[in-house]
């Protein structure tokens, strides 16, 4: 397997605050990586040490299999990228920006540009300086200047932050298309499942600057606790009965009035009928399974418990 981001131990520390620890992270050819948690958690640090723009405080870093190095320059050629909010000169149009850009880059094509604009659909707006660009305007414009020199990896830090419902759906189709037409792998961050979930085939999650999972989406996805949620008006005589009578041990009591017993092949019926037997007034007894989101916030409040 070709992997095109993959760190060994990466850690890194501020003034003497570990906020990135041990991190391995493996982002393969041609796959969009969802980089998920919450603020703090260290994503943009470790992009930022993707780039070269942090120094890493141990670990090591290997793009398109080649160890990065301080003096690592012709890599970054292979790679676009938007860390925070991406600036431009703000008198100028977008057109203007990606020229000024590409010149930089050493990248005379106007072709590549036209394309670029006409991928984000930034098309119609020659006139117009950027500085009257909506925020949904600019961070396409960003993702033109990102890929205008064909980089075969993206990096995008939170970029579907602060955008509008229409935005979001807008960047989501953008990003398949860069996926699927053009072959480029993807790394994106947010703090927020529901951007990404449809659209990475990888997610990794970080919380206090650990990575604590990585793994495929349709694994994720088929990873749903199912259990059973009581609700009774006696939970202490509740759990009594499950415990010895019914001898089951994989439950936990949620709070004053709920117990949620996880055992897999539970006979629904019997634990109704034993309860009643035993004197203890149901509320509700249901079947349920955990979302994707709640499993997401397990996997997050253990992390930081961890760190
Ligand atoms: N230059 C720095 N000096 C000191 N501490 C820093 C520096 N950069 C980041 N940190 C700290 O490192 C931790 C991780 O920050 P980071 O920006 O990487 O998180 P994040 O997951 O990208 O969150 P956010 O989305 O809020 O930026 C935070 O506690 C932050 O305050």
């Amino acid at each position: 397997m070709s992997y095109i981001v993959n760190t060994t131990h990466l850690t890194k520390q501020f003034e003497g605050k570990e906020v990135v620890s041990n991190v391995n992270m493996k982002v393969k050819q041609g796959q969009i990586y969802g980089f998920l948690g919450p603020n703090g958690a260290g994503k943009t640090t470790i992009m930022r040490m993707l780039l070269n723009l942090v120094k890493p405080s141990s670990g090591e870093i290997t793009l398109f299999g080649q160890k990065l190095t301080p003096t690592s320059y012709e890599v970054f050629k292979r790679i676009g990228s938007i860390i925070e909010y991406p600036v431009f000169y703000d008198k100028l149009t977008a057109r203007e920006n990606l020229e000024l850009h590409c010149q930089y880059m050493g990248l005379h094509n106007r072709k590549a540009i036209d394309e670029a604009l006409e991928l984000v659909q930034l098309t119609n707006v020659d006139g117009k300086a950027v500085s009257h660009f909506s925020l949904g305007m600019k961070q396409r414009l960003g993702i033109a200047r990102a890929i205008a020199t064909k980089p075969e990896l993206l990096i995008l830090d939170e970029p579907i932050n602060g955008l509008d419902p229409v935005g979001i759906k807008e960047l989501r189709g953008l990003f398949s298309l860069l996926s699927k037409q053009y072959g480029m792998t993807l790394l994106i961050s947010s703090h927020i499942l529901g951007e990404i979930e449809q659209i990475a085939d990888t997610i990794g999650v970080i919380s206090g600057g650990r990575l604590i999972e990585e793994c495929a989406m349709n694994d994720l996805r088929g990873r749903h606790t199912v259990y059973v949620e009581l609700v009774t008006t006696n939970i202490k005589k509740a759990a009594y009965v499950l415990e010895h009578i019914l001898e089951l041990s994989n439950f936990r009591i949620i709070n004053d009035s709920m117990i949620r017993i996880y055992e897999t092949d539970l006979s629904q019926a019997e634990v109704s009928k034993t309860l009643i037997m035993n004197d203890i007034e149901i509320e509700s007894i249901n079947k349920r399974h955990t979302t994707l989101e709640e499993y997401f916030l397990q996997l997050i409040e253990g992390g930081q418990a961890h760190a």
